[in-house]
């Protein structure tokens, strides 16, 4: 769809704000219990855009539990036609079924998860450098397919230089232990560990991406720790909070969290 952005140390994201890319993955699941077609990814996407989100992410899971292939492709021609500047962030797998939509789809970016077929979530990122070998070669396709390539890393500071070693423009930091841990005892001590490995990516030159269980209470303090953060992809706590306030004013919610966080660093 667009071209490999530039290197992402020579665009520091802290020139910018972190991009909010809103996950569809649960609007489908509610969707795919009735045969009705609502609610509609299609309109969530469009009314999240509308609020002011930059990006859309999917993760197609291999038994379409939620996000189906047919999802796929119609957020990337609704995008290609009527949101040309908006980041598709497409995730899964690269040795199950990723490959076939970055393939067909081209997207910005392809978030590279180790997750099995049957996982109830995502729960942990790669194994670097044992899954290099496996990695590299799958980076340098989507590369030459215009993708950027963003590797789902737990917070390692040691794995920085591995994930820039294979290729990869950026890594996405798994953030559960971070949502977990936020309001506890251990929460300075997950904190440290998240600011260390954004500085050791950022250090590397990748681009520092962020996801997982982060919500409107942990957004914030997270963007603290983790300032030159480029793009946070959220879903779960997002959806929840929209069938409360409706997916206009959650946006607004999170973008207001980004902002706020931008002010203090
Ligand atoms: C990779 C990640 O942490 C999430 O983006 C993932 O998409 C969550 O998957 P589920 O929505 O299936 O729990
Ligand atoms: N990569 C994280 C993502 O896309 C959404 O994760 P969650 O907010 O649903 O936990």
């Amino acid at each position: 769809m667009n071209p490999l952005v530039a290197p992402e140390a020579a665009a520091h994201p802290l020139a910018g704000l972190t991009a909010l890319s809103v996950n569809l993955n649960k609007v489908a699941l509610l969707r795919n219990t009735r045969h009705l077609g609502i609610p509609s990814v299609l309109r969530a996407a469009q009314l999240v855009l509308e609020a002011g989100a930059q990006g859309i992410t999917v993760h197609p899971r291999p038994d379409e539990r939620h996000i189906r292939g047919s999802d796929v492709h119609e957020l990337a021609a609704m995008l290609r036609e009527q949101w040309p500047q908006v980041e598709y962030n497409i995730e899964g797998n690269p040795l199950q079924n990723l490959m076939d939509f970055v393939r067909a789809v081209r997207p910005h970016q392809a978030t590279f998860v180790p997750d099995s077929e049957s996982q109830f979530t995502s729960d942990h990122g790669w194994n670097l450098p044992a899954d290099a070998d496996t990695l590299r070669p799958l980076i340098a396709e989507c590369h030459t397919l215009g993708v950027r390539v963003s590797l789902f890393m737990d917070p390692l500071p040691e794995a920085m230089a591995h994930a820039r070693a294979l290729g990869a423009d950026r890594v996405e930091l798994y953030t559960e232990t971070w949502a977990s841990s936020f309001g506890t005892s251990r929460q300075a001590e997950v904190g440290a560990a998240f600011e260390a490995t954004a500085k050791a990516a950022l250090a590397a030159g990748l681009g520092v991406n962020a996801g997982h269980d982060l919500n409107r209470d942990n957004l914030a303090e997270f963007l603290r720790l983790a300032p030159g953060t480029a793009e946070v992809s959220i879903g779960h706590a997002l959806i929840a909070d929209a069938l409360e306030l409706g997916y206009a004013e959650t946006v607004r919610a999170y973008l207001t969290c980004i902002h706020q966080a931008s002010q203090s660093t």
